[in-house]
């Protein structure tokens, strides 16, 4: 990965020892900065079958022998992204437990919370990203119980306004996932400034875009034919979302996929069909965050996590 790419981390799944310390010496050369292990997936292909996933949440034994077979692998940091509990295990002090048990038996000391918890009834991975309804008090009461953790919070988050209401209560980091990856131009375009305090950019999308040609240009098909032209670009779908000419530029892409060899041909293409003042437009003002987000939630923080500690122990 060339250095603007990094910091960048590595997300395995598995529920096996030996394939799990495999993948992770095999990821060596890559150079990664991190590496986490999936414990929050919920969809029946990788959870059904007692696979892997957020089902590892019930067995935090394993969660913490699978932790210290990946830090025993690499030099770099390792985490868990999990959820806040499974079906009915969805009490604080299960989720405690999990992360007591997980970090007591590995080195693991950051987790990515997503702050709902996962159903295993067979609803979609999208429904189970809706229907459990965020519990942020349970990521609050985490990071009050276990000071010498670092918790990073997830699920729900849409702004840079958001996302610095979350680091205010304390936050050691926030993951944004859908709003990123659905408007990335208005959600991302003021992490630099917002969250780092940089100095504007004023960079536009044809400035981004002109990098993106460069770099894209110069992975493409560096594995055969992977990775193809769709999936260089992908990342790039919804650059123009709600803006004019976005419904003609995927059109045009759509085209474009079936006989483009490079980025270059794509973008000199599809981009035609934007016009000059929006490719040409620094990021406008932030989306304005919601300021209800947190609001209750130091109030609905669940009792401290204490006594149980001694009886987890015991039953290790
Ligand atoms: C299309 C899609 C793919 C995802 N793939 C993964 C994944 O591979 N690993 C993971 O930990 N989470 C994955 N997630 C979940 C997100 O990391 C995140 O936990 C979830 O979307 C909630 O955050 P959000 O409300 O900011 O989107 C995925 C989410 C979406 C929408």
């Amino acid at each position: 990965f060339s250095p603007e790419q990094h910091p960048i981390v590595l997300q395995i799944g598995g529920n096996n020892l030996n394939n799990i310390a495999k993948a992770v010496e095999l990821a060596k050369p890559y150079g990664y900065d991190e590496i986490n292990l999936n414990c929050g997936c919920p969809s029946s292909k990788v959870a059904g079958h007692g696979c892997f996933g957020v089902r590892l949440m019930l067995d935090p034994k394993f969660v913490g022998e699978a932790m210290s077979v990946i830090a025993a692998n690499t030099d770099v940091p390792v985490s868990v992204k999990c959820r806040i509990g499974v079906d009915d295990h969805d009490s604080y002090n299960e989720l405690c437990d999990f992360v007591y048990k997980v970090s007591s038996l590995s080195p693991t000391r950051h987790f990515i919370i997503h702050s709902r918890k996962a159903l295993l009834n067979g609803i979609s991975p999208a429904e189970n990203r809706e229907i459990p309804p965020l519990k942020y008090e349970y990521f609050y009461a985490l990071m009050r119980d276990f000071p010498d953790l670092r918790f990073t919070i997830n699920g729900g988050i849409k702004t840079v306004d958001e996302a610095n209401a979350a680091l205010r209560l304390g936050a050691h980091g926030v993951m944004v996932g859908r709003s990123a990856y659905q408007n990335p131009w208005r959600t991302l375009g003021h992490v630099d400034t917002a969250i780092y305090g940089a100095p504007s950019s004023g960079i536009t999308r044809r400035q981004v875009l002109e990098q993106y040609q460069v770099y894209g240009d110069s992975i493409l098909g560096k594995y055969g034919n992977r990775p193809s032209i769709r999936e260089v670009v992908k990342p790039l779908l919804h650059l123009f979302y709600t803006d004019p000419g976005n419904g003609p530029w995927k059109r045009k892409a759509d085209a474009a996929f079936q006989h483009c060899k490079t980025i270059k041909s794509f973008f000199d293409e599809t981009l035609v069909a934007i016009p000059d003042y929006i490719l040409d437009a620094p990021v406008a003002e932030s989306p304005p965050g919601r300021e209800d987000l947190f609001v209750n939630t130091l109030s609905l923080m669940p009792p401290p996590y204490e006594d149980t500690e001694q009886k987890v122990l015991l039953e290790a």
